[in-house]
């Protein structure tokens, strides 16, 4: 069974509808944002499923041949109970639609009606909206109505913020232990600005960077001058976190000036008088600093 990382209110919402959902046969629509985690709660409702000792296929509706759909089925059909998992079902095109509903309405003839897990069970995926797919006629009502029974919506990253430190420790360690490498650790800046930042990427993005980080800094403190630019372009400080108070664990004051500079010399698009000005320093002693952080603009 999959280790689900998430204790936010959006996640936990999520995960008691997945446990409900599990213990039924429906079709479930999973609707999110490229990385967010379909894929896995999918995985997880097929394993506190009564199908769990059968199969879990994977089709990847993008560019799918035309016959991968049929192969697909039938070799998880004949396995015995199964599900199946479409990833970004809005792309299948109209002969892949006709067959998938035809598969559903086969499928549905041969149950018994009951949750017991026989046949196949469909949960299908997409970031696309679905509905309005559906109003604009690319995407059969039929065929909608059959796979989103129920529809969840699984959030963004950045609406569930208060993950991003355990995911950020569990993917680390995934990572730690691929490369058989020392685990690099996060200071309170670094820390900072992964949970300011808005992941477009999703929980993928969180991971890539990660791994990334165990591969180029294996046992060592990683500070904000590591994190790729993106992240620290994209925290900008606002007043409160300048007016802001000591936090009782304290901060890392060398991780704290080097992001402070990084945000000046970004306000003043690189002019260093002017970022020098904006941190109350003369222009030599913001040089010095540069060179200390080994910061270059
Ligand atoms: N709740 C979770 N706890 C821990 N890891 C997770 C969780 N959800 C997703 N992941 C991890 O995040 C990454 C992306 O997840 P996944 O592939 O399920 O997303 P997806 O929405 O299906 O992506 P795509 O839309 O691109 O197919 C994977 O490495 C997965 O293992």
């Amino acid at each position: 069974m999959t280790t689900l990382i998430g204790r936010s209110p959006a996640f936990n919402r999520l995960r008691n509808a997945l446990s409900m959902v599990a213990a039924t046969d429906v079709g479930v629509l999973l609707l999110g944002e490229p990385g967010t985690g379909k894929e896995t709660l999918a995985r997880e409702i097929h394993a506190c499923s009564a199908r769990r000792d059968g199969r879990f296929g994977v089709l990847a509706c993008t560019g799918a041949p035309p016959d991968a759909l049929d192969r697909c089925v039938s070799t998880l059909v004949q396995e015995g109970p199964a599900t199946l998992y479409l990833d970004e079902v809005g792309e299948l095109n109209a002969a892949d639609q006709a067959r998938l509903l035809h598969q559903i309405l086969v499928q549905d003839s041969a149950s018994d009606g009951t949750c017991s897990g026989s046949g196949l069970r469909i949960i299908a995926a997409s970031a696309l909206d679905l509905d309005r797919q559906v109003q604009q006629g690319a995407f059969r009502r039929d065929l909608y109505l059959r796979l989103c029974v129920v529809p969840l919506e699984v959030p963004p990253l950045r609406e569930r913020a208060l993950d991003i430190p355990a995911l950020t420790e569990h993917f680390i360690a995934t990572a730690t232990a691929r490369h058989g490498l020392d685990p690099p650790w996060l200071t309170p800046g670094a820390q900072r600005l992964l949970r300011r930042y808005t992941w477009p990427g999703n929980l993928r993005e969180l991971a890539n960077l990660c791994e990334r980080l165990v591969i180029l800094l294996p046992g060592t403190a990683v500070g904000p001058e590591n994190l790729p630019g993106e992240l620290v372009r994209g925290a900008p400080l606002s007043e409160n976190d300048i007016a802001f108070s000591l936090p009782p664990h304290g901060i890392d004051l060398n991780d704290l000036e080097a992001e402070l500079i990084r945000q000046a010399l970004s306000l003043a698009g690189g002019n260093k008088s002017r970022a020098a000005r904006l941190l109350g320093l003369t222009r030599d002693t913001l040089l010095y600093r540069l060179q200390k952080h080994l910061i270059t603009s």
